[in-house]
């Protein structure tokens, strides 16, 4: 059951949900996205990768197997995809879905786009995927996590909220946070594709979720720095329907 220990008073944008753990704070996350498939058993999600949507997928699947949720009309778009690695590679945003979510629940794998990394031409396919989103309608649910220096997706600091699909190099700092998920620090490939900050902004709705003391320092400075490209989550304060979902270490630096 979701325990959200404290609530912004107010509904502007964005809205802050503390919960008082991870625990609560993923569930909270998952029954917002099972919410919104029930709602609309066509909906269009963007989903996201990463440690901390783990427990929130894990939510999901035990959802679906006591048949309170249906994905068969669902699309979702991952955020990214590490350049080089094929959907089979065990680090791949492909696989990791998989494992998590997609093979555990009625999802048409037909329905799920990840971008490809392991394409010919990595430009062409951005395009070719910020096409399929519009003609899926637009995201609708928009999940993500945040990166320790406030990335959002790939969209590493610099990233400007006008950006889209694209190539982009990452940086030391996220390599070797991404290291843990690798055999060695070599192994973490250094350039990936994201759909960019103004991707990102067009879904209609939007939920990021932060877990931990680690990501505190990224959480105040996207809730209470002006917005700009040194922090790319800052730019979610200009969307009008933004959730941040936070446990109570995550939310600690808030004034
Ligand atoms: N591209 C992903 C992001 O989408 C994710 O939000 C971030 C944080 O990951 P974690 O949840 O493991 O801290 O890592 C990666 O760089």
């Amino acid at each position: 059951m979701s325990n959200p220990v404290s609530q912004s008073s107010n509904t502007s944008s964005p809205q802050v949900i503390v919960c008082a753990d991870e625990a609560s704070a993923s569930r909270k996350v998952a029954d917002m996205i099972v919410a919104a498939v029930n709602a609309k058993p066509s909906v269009v999600l963007g989903l996201a990768t990463g440690g901390t949507p783990v427990k929130t997928y894990a939510n999901i699947v035990e959802d679906f197997r006591a048949g309170k949720v249906d994905f068969r009309n669902v699309t979702s778009f991952n955020l990214d995809e590490y350049i080089g690695l094929s959907g089979t590679h065990p680090q791949s945003f492909r696989h990791f879905m998989e494992l998590q979510l997609f093979n555990h629940i009625n999802i048409d794998p037909s329905k799920t786009f990840v971008p490809e990394g392991c394409g010919d031409d990595p430009a062409a396919h951005a395009a070719e995927f910020e096409k399929r989103i519009a003609d899926a309608g637009g995201i609708d649910l928009q999940l993500l996590g945040i990166g320790h220096n406030g990335h959002i997706a790939f969209n590493e600091p610099g990233s400007s909220a006008d950006s889209r699909t694209r190539v982009v190099g990452l940086t030391q700092s996220t390599i070797e946070k991404n290291a843990r998920f690798f055999d060695s620090e070599d192994e973490v490939p250094k350039t990936a594709i994201t759909m960019g900050i103004g991707t990102i902004l067009e879904a209609k709705q939007i939920v990021l979720l932060a877990t931990g003391t680690g990501k505190a320092e990224a959480i105040r400075l996207s809730l209470q720095a002006s917005p700009s490209d040194d922090v790319p989550a800052s730019w979610l304060a200009k969307h009008p329907q933004v959730t941040f979902v936070l446990d109570e270490a995550a939310a600690s630096e808030l004034a």
